[in-house]
């Protein structure tokens, strides 16, 4: 595998290809700082009225908002870009024809990609695979269970119901992966461990996937992709991209929850509390660790696999920021039936205010939306409703605190401590906007909590290929 070591250039490119969002900056190589940065929303989600289960997002879409970004960034410094780094998503799957993913244009001066034979993302909101189902299939050997959202759940689920949609494409990964493959004009999909093991069925004790079980079932074995090292190169651009030079080394993808990490996590005392979209609790397990050989489906802490053979101990939520955009996106549609139009963002920051005035609240607000992996069946609810308790900060106050306690029942405060946890980093762009969320941290955890930015995942992606130099 290729190795970054003779690279020359100024800056590495970081992006994170999130639920939401796409972000990207620029590290200055010399100092380690981030020089520019920008994001946009992809606006990518796609409806389905045959499914309710089903979450989709247009790729298309997606790699629209990295166009925007990368349309943003200062052209002088694209040239300088030494090494591009990228993460996303984590669980979610593209499928694609590896000879035509993709169509490259030109126009005034910039070179571009857009998706030509890819598959919708079915993305790790996806609630297509019943209990029922996942029952059905095979039982992996690796310590992390499968859940739906999962990329070879979403195959198998595909297997029975639609199996002429797989036959369609040669190549899968996640929206991530495709990237790296259309930037590198990879003919065969790579992915890293931590990619991987966010898909099922893939072993992290030995780095493979579970091959003869998957086989045995009948599995398309061909789409998995080829697992390579968290770290690693996974090719070169194949072309001049935004006035990155042709030949620039491109990173093989790598999880947004770990660069969200690796951008803010500085000493062994650390946890990360990332908030964007979803929302994860984390801390690093002690270099020795080696996890269980089978998994604990009930068990909302999870053993994820970070660099150089250590693991992450993780509560990953399915309930973060989304259920504060659910609740925007409640209220615009029904202001928008009382034919009253208001701005997202005003209404975020109406909110926040109200909550910030409210301290306290009697309302309790289960914000489980889209249930548990250790728990799919629950869901969502409000309870101890008064008369008196009823307004917007009360509202706001009680939605912002059912998140994080919903995060401190998954990963309690005294396990924390007992793990030697002794301070929480706050990262992601749904707690760095919100004040209320930062509050309730404070309140719920009783560790000292700093913050990052909002772009974090990116940061960290550039600077663990920074430090690969
Ligand atoms: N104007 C805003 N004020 C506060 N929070 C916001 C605002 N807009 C979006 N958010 C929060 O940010 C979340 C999305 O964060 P983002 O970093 O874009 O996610 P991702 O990394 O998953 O793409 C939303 O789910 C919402 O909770
Ligand atoms: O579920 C996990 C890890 O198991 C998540 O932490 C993982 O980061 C996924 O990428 C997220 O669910 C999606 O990330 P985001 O778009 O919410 O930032």
């Amino acid at each position: 595998m290729a190795t970054l070591q003779s690279c020359t250039g100024d800056f590495v490119l970081g992006m994170d290809l999130g639920t939401t969002s796409v972000k990207v900056v620029l590290l200055e190589a010399q100092s380690n700082r981030v020089t520019d940065s920008r994001s946009f929303p992809t606006n990518s989600d796609i409806s389905c009225t045959t499914d309710t289960h089903a979450k989709e997002q247009d790729p298309a879409l997606i790699i629209a908002a990295l166009d925007q970004c990368m349309d943003a960034l200062p052209k002088d410094k694209l040239k300088k870009v030494k090494c591009i780094g990228v993460c996303g998503q984590m669980h979610g799957i593209v499928l694609w024809k590896s000879k035509s993913g993709c169509e490259w244009l030109g126009k005034d001066e910039i070179i571009r990609f857009i998706p030509k034979d890819v598959s919708q993302l079915i993305t790790w909101q996806d609630g297509r695979c019943s209990a029922d189902f996942l029952s059905s299939i095979p039982k992996p050997d690796s310590h992390l269970s499968v859940a739906t959202g999962f990329g070879c759940a979403t195959i198998f689920w595909y297997m029975k119901h639609r199996p002429e949609f797989l036959s369609d494409f040669s190549d899968a990964g996640t929206i991530q992966d495709y990237v790296v493959s259309m930037l590198g004009g990879l003919d065969k999909c790579v992915m890293t461990g931590q990619n991987a093991a966010s898909w099922g069925y893939f072993n992290t004790t030995t780095n493979q996937w579970n091959t003869q079980i998957l086989k045995d079932a009948g599995f398309p074995v061909h789409l998995l992709p080829v697992v390579v090292e968290s770290g690693a190169v996974a090719g070169y651009t194949s072309s001049e991209w935004y006035g990155i030079p042709a030949h620039t080394p491109v990173g093989a993808a790598l999880g947004d929850f770990q660069c969200s990490v690796y951008s803010c996590m500085t000493d062994k005392g650390d946890a990360v509390l990332n908030m964007s979209t979803s929302a994860q609790l984390t801390f690093g397990m002690p270099a020795e660790f080696s996890p269980p050989s089978s998994p604990d489906t009930l068990c909302p802490v999870a053993y994820f696999p970070y660099l150089h053979g250590s693991y992450l101990a993780v509560a990953a939520s399915l309930n973060g920021g989304n259920v504060m955009a659910t609740f925007v996106r409640m209220l615009d549609s029904w202001m928008k039936e009382f034919a009253l139009e208001v701005n997202k963002s005003r209404i975020y920051s109406q909110l926040i205010q109200s909550a910030l005035a409210q301290p306290n609240t009697d309302l309790t607000v289960t914000p489980t939306l889209l249930g548990e992996r250790h728990d799919p069946t629950t869901s969502a609810s409000v309870s101890q409703i008064s008369p008196s308790n009823l307004s917007l900060g009360h509202m706001t106050r009680a939605v912002c605190r059912g998140i994080i306690e919903n995060l401190a029942t998954m990963m309690p405060p005294q396990s924390m401590q007992a793990a030697g946890v002794r301070c929480i980093i706050g990262s992601g762009s749904a707690l760095s906007c919100n004040p209320v969320l930062q509050q309730e941290v404070e309140r719920v955890f009783p560790f000292p909590v700093v913050y990052g930015k909002d772009v974090d995942s990116a940061v960290g992606v550039a600077m663990v290929f920074n430090d690969q130099t």
